[in-house]
């Protein structure tokens, strides 16, 4: 079992990473939060068929009441109607401030149960238990967030959680298409952060299906402690936080246009690495063999252009409206090195030009 504290300015708290994991769930809860008179799990429809009781079998032994409330899976999770109605289920269940929410699921159920938890009487306490390779980003560093027709987690806010606890038995269930867009969270950490880790990354991942304990095990801890690191530093994204968001500025916009949830975070985010890492060559001069990457992600599966039917000028208008942005222009994440990025604003006929070379 491998351990990370994350210590930011508003928590300090534990990521527990490792096969069996979960078994450290009940000790946890009767040391550091017996004070706590009742559990609410969140999860969703297939992790709630697939992963409910071994979670729930843990939770016995803490001897506190046990509730479960299961939500619509992937995106659908992430709307104002079911956040809404997960507020009306902690009301009716009398949950209080000495309640605790259980997050048990990838990206989509952490989001949501986080921000329900985040507003709850204004704040209660919840746990992250993820249960696919992208939540080792979404898990850890306290966005929490829904999205909005006009925009990807729109409304949302910063809840740290008490702890994570990373089962990495999970994750036998995930599809290839669900490991396909986790490795994408994988792949930007090692970008932004660790040129080492990208080399041993494309060296040793050439098939998603074949990934080993050891493995795992060594890509989540690693892109759990360049996260920390980035959010231990700037918790509420006033600078350096930004760089997690490298490929996002056109991958949300492309998630978003094809319609949340038809196509994967990670795919849409991976379309915008390749986008950002083109902008870096040109505009800052970055050295990087952009055919290899290529030809590397492209025999893992993903695709590397724009979707046909999106139109530049949509995109173009949701990059602008972006969290980052705040001026006229788009900002991006670029890279200088590998492991070096910063921020620019790009003027639109540049991102136009870019974006029509790779449709
Ligand atoms: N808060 C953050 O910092 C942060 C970081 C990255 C991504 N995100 C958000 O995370 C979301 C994507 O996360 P995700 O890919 O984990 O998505 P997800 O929660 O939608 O899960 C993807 C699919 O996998 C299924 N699933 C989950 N665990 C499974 C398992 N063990 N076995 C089989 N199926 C399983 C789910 O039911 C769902 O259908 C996006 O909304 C993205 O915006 C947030
Ligand atoms: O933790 C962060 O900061 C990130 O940017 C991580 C991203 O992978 C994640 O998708 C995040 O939800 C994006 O945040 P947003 O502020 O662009 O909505
Ligand atoms: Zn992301």
């Amino acid at each position: 079992m491998e351990t990370i504290q994350i210590t930011t300015v508003s928590k300090q708290y534990p990521v527990l990473v490792g096969k069996k994991a979960i078994q450290e769930l009940p000790e946890l809860i009767t040391t550091e939060f017996n004070h706590l008179n009742k559990i609410l799990i969140i999860t969703d429809e297939k992790v709630a068929e697939l992963h409910l009781q071994t979670v729930k079998h843990a939770l016995i032994k803490t001897g506190k009441p046990v509730l479960q409330h299961v939500v619509p899976e992937g995106e659908h999770a992430k709307t104002f109607e079911v956040f809404y109605e997960c507020q009306g289920y902690c009301l009716s269940q009398k949950l209080n401030r000495k309640s605790l929410i259980i997050a048990l699921g990838g990206g989509a159920v952490g989001d949501l149960a986080g921000f329900v938890a985040a507003t709850f009487m204004r704040g209660i306490p919840f746990i992250q238990i993820p249960t696919t390779l992208l939540a080792h980003d979404s898990a850890v560093g306290g966005k929490v967030a829904i999205n909005h027709p006009l925009g990807k987690n729109m409304i949302g806010a910063f809840h740290q959680p008490e702890a994570v606890i990373y089962d990495l038995d999970f994750l036998l269930t995930l599809p290839l298409q669900e490991l396909r867009s986790g490795f994408a969270e994988v792949i930007k950490h090692s970008l932004i952060a660790d040129h080492d880790f990208y080399h041993w990354l494309k060296s040793n991942i050439v098939d998603l299906n074949e990934i080993t304990d050891e493995q795992f095990l060594t890509m989540i801890t690693k892109g759990i402690a360049i996260k920390a690191a980035i959010v231990e530093e700037d918790e509420k994204e006033m600078g350096i936080r930004a760089f997690l968001n490298f490929g996002h500025t056109l991958g949300h916009a492309v998630e978003g246009s094809m319609g949340y949830g038809n196509f994967t975070h990670g795919e849409s985010i991976l379309i915008g690495m390749v986008y950002a890492l083109k902008l870096s060559m040109k505009k800052e001069g970055l050295d990087f063999n952009l055919e290899e990457f290529i030809d590397w992600v492209s025999q893992l599966g993903y695709q590397i252009t724009i979707p046909d039917r999106l139109e530049t000028a949509a995109l173009l208008h949701l990059m602008k409206t972006d969290k980052k942005s705040v001026n006229e222009a788009a900002t991006f994440v670029l890279l200088n090195q590998v492991g070096s990025p910063i921020l620019k604003d790009i003027p639109d006929s540049e991102l136009i030009d870019e974006m029509t070379e790779m449709k």
